[in-house]
């Protein structure tokens, strides 16, 4: 049995399947290329991985499908209890027919799907190696989207198949495809007609766009052209004989899909605009009706700092020494002085444009005079990495540099910090700052979409003196107002203690659970059926 938030129980086998809420339940599929814990490189993979609990819980039937990767490492492993269903498909893509496997486990009361193709079976993570991005991924996640239109179609889950009356949620690019194959290959020929479709967009910043003439890879007849066609803008080409024309994957989903969903509120209204709509603003205007935003939630069993196996003390709101522990352990494990009293900040997150590390890099000397301790964990881009290590060799006393991706490592910055910074340019929800409160590790963000929709600023006078906010939002993003939010955080956490408990009590009760938020899609869903599909 798995224990979910409140005293819900969710067991891993069909039969005990209970449903005793009167509500309308759906029959759900996520599509998805990572989930957790089957697969991650970020926040993609922890809501997959844990809304879909959260739905099935409130008695939907939920499958999520994504792909089998096996990468020659012990991470294959998680895979093993995943039997094969011994349901082949044939897959017509890329001019060419291709075979794919199902691959099931039933765990937590989700049907988690696995497709199977050689194509999914190499070194690295989902999408490339460190060469860098894998040149066939269009093909790769265009077959997990044929494969998970058929899926709810041929596999007998529990005895029973999902059937066309289904509800998809395609994540970001790499599902894509799921509402427009389901208008062109489907409706067609009259299957799903009473199935929906919601577009669920994490991060705009990728669209899966590559040039026109691979249009043919996606097994699609010529006249569906348009809904993926997409002509650069003339400043964003190449070179004077370059036509800018391309597909453009999500905005075949924009176009297709019956609703469209982003992680907050704060980001569904700035991909409507032409700063946050990285080109597509004016096509997600023109379908503002059907364009919500729901603030994610988090997986409040494995982020719990009263039980979390990766940290070395325990605490709680009640007792919070063990935090101090887990700070003093980790000035330990990286070799940092250990010195409780110092201002200790972290980082977690992809080195690269999007998390702001510019402004990082060059606010941290500045940062470095003062008496703090810095501890950043973090892969991506070369140059940041090699900054890390340059910085830390520069200031041995003071910053350390953690290259690489290694969860429990992010659990304890989370627990042992006392800041967490996220300088994010843009930022559609954003995880590690919900980590960090739920911790009691205050956050210092950059006020935008999510993270200006979840972190409160700090205001030591409001509610008769007692204070509101459970960190700082500041703006704009500048190295100079990075570092003033982070001065008065810091002095803060000097200077005021009882300011400082505060905010992190604050933090610490707040509620991150995904009930909310599953009532929210829930009403997302309702609206999406009450509609017509929106092409038929
Ligand atoms: N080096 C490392 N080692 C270990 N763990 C690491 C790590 N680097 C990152 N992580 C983990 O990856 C996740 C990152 O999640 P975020 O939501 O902050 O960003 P991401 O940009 O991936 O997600 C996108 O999708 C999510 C989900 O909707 C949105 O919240 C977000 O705004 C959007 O950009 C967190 O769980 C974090 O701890």
């Amino acid at each position: 049995m798995f224990e979910l938030p409140g005293d819900t129980q969710v067991s891993n086998t069909h039969d005990n399947v209970s449903n005793d809420k009167k509500e309308v339940t759906h029959n759900i599929v996520f599509v998805t290329s990572e989930a957790s814990p089957y697969s991650k490189t970020g926040g993609l993979g922890d809501v997959c991985g844990s809304l879909p609990i959260a739905l099935a819980a409130r008695g939907h039937r939920v499958m999520v499908i994504t792909p089998r990767y096996l990468c020659g490492g012990p991470s294959d492993r998680k895979f093993d209890s995943a039997v094969d269903l011994d349901c082949r498909i044939k897959v017509s893509c890329s001019g060419g027919v291709q075979e794919v496997v199902f691959f099931h486990e039933y765990k937590a009361g989700v049907d988690w799907v696995f497709v199977d193709h050689p194509s999914f079976h190499r070194p690295g993570n989902p999408y490339g190696d460190a060469y860098g991005a894998f040149g066939d991924n269009q093909f790769r996640f265009t077959l997990l989207c044929h494969a998970a239109c058929e899926a709810p179609l041929v596999l007998p889950l529990g005895g029973h198949t999902y059937g066309e009356k289904c509800l998809f949620l395609a994540n970001d690019w790499h599902a894509g495809l799921v509402p427009v194959l389901l208008a062109a290959k489907y409706r067609p020929y009259g299957v799903y007609k009473d199935a929906r479709s919601i577009a669920v967009i994490h991060n705009l910043a990728h669209q899966g766009v590559e040039p026109a003439s691979t249009y043919s890879n996606f097994g699609l007849s010529p006249e569906w052209y348009g809904a993926l066609g997409w002509v650069f803008p003339t400043w964003a080409r190449t070179h004077a004989l370059d036509t800018g024309e391309a597909v453009n994957i999500l905005k075949g989903a924009i176009v297709t899909a019956d609703r469209i969903l982003t992680v907050s509120q704060g980001y569904s209204w700035e991909i409507t605009t032409p700063e946050g709509g990285n080109g597509l603003d004016e096509l997600l205007s023109s379908r503002k009706t059907v364009v919500n935003g729901i603030t994610n939630g988090i997986d409040v069993t494995e982020w719990n700092p009263s039980v979390d196996e990766h940290i070395p003390s325990h605490y709680s709101l009640d007792d919070l020494s063990g935090k101090t522990e887990c700070k003093i352990a980790l000035q330990r494990e990286l070799g940092l002085p250990i010195r409780p009293d110092c201002p200790l900040i972290g980082f977690i997150g992809r080195l690269d444009y999007q998390k702001g590390i510019d402004i990082i890099l060059s606010g941290t000397p500045d940062l470095l005079q003062d008496d703090v301790q810095f501890i950043m964990l973090g892969s991506g881009e070369k140059q940041y990495e090699d900054w890390m290590r340059a910085t830390e060799a520069t200031f041995k006393d003071k910053f350390r540099g953690w290259v690489g991706f290694n969860v429990p490592i992010s659990h304890r910055i989370t627990a042992g910090c006392d800041i967490l910074l996220m300088p994010s340019r843009f930022e559609p929800c954003g995880l590690n700052q919900l980590y960090a409160m739920r911790y009691g590790t205050v956050p210092v963000v950059h006020a935008t979409g999510g993270l200006g929709d979840t972190v409160k600023t700090f205001n030591p006078f409001s509610d008769e003196g007692k204070g509101e906010g459970t960190g700082w939002a500041f703006k704009p993003l500048t190295r100079e107002s990075m570092l003033d939010a982070l001065w008065v955080a810091i002095e803060t956490y000097r200077n005021h203690k009882t300011s400082w408990g505060g905010l992190m009590k604050r933090g610490m009760e707040r509620d991150y659970s995904w009930d909310n938020a599953a009532v929210q899609y829930e009403q997302v869903f309702k609206w999406a059926f009450i509609d017509p599909p929106y092409v038929s």
